[in-house]
């Protein structure tokens, strides 16, 4: 197989199970003959927008962990470096699985923010990051759902057992996370920026039937 280059975003809450679902897709693909790259944002260590992501959320840097629109921008600086990445990763392979994208930065700023300022925010990210920076638009979105006080309970077991995966600032708050679930649910009915698959993550997802499926699309 060759030349299909699918551009496939998991997004869900923090420890919803979105890297376990990549790596089990991942076989999954690769099993059917598929040659798959996957890339997780925020690119920690990687970027130095990511970075300041990350001390924002543990260390605050003054009031910028605070700015919806500054930490906003930070995660798109942080995906507009990734862009020819990307691009070069589409080509040379038939899947590229993304942790995150931009629809990330939609669901949590819009999840920050008086619901009357909500729908604006939405808006002004696909602006910024598709329209102004150029980032390539998935072909789908799979939508881990969770409830979020099962993602707090797995965030909070992976924080135990794995070092450097501390909670930060935005897992630890749970009304935004629920808030954050309410606001994905919103994006995966109206096909925000590409069709959205809903999959129940408490359930468990039939990887095979997944594959077949976003291969086929
Ligand atoms: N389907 C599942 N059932 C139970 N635990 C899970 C499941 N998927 C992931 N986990 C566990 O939950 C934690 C968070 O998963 P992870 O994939 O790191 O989430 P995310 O990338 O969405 O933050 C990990 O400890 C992982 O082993
Ligand atoms: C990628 C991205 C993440 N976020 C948020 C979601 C998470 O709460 C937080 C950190 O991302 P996360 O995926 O939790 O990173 P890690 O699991 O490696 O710690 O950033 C945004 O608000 N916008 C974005 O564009």
């Amino acid at each position: 197989m060759t030349g299909v280059g699918r551009l496939v975003v998991i997004e869900g809450l923090d420890g919803a199970g979105k890297r376990t679902l990549a790596d089990g897709l991942t076989t999954a693909l690769g099993a059917k003959g598929a040659s798959v790259a996957s890339l997780a944002f925020p690119r920690y260590g990687k970027s130095v927008h990511a970075d300041l992501v990350r001390e924002a959320l543990h260390r605050g840097h003054g009031d910028l962990a605070d700015s919806v629109y500054g930490m906003a921008m930070l995660y798109a600086l942080d995906r507009s470096g990734a862009a020819d990445e990307i691009r070069a990763l589409r080509s040379a392979h038939d899947v590229v699985l993304l942790d995150r994208y931009v629809a990330s930065n939609a669901a949590y700023a819009a999840a920050r923010l008086r619901q009357d300022a909500a729908g604006e925010v939405v808006k002004w990210v696909w602006e910024l990051e598709v329209d102004r920076f150029g980032l390539p638009r998935p072909d789908a979105h799979l939508l881990l759902r969770v409830a979020p006080a099962v993602a707090a309970e797995r965030a909070e077991r992976r924080a135990e057992t794995e070092t450097g995966r501390e909670r930060d600032a935005f897992e630890t708050d749970d009304g935004l996370q629920r808030r954050c679930a309410a606001v994905y649910d919103e994006l995966a009915a109206s096909g925000w920026l590409a069709p959205w698959h809903v999959l129940d993550g408490v359930a468990g997802v039939d990887l095979e039937a997944l594959a077949t499926t976003l291969l086929g699309q």
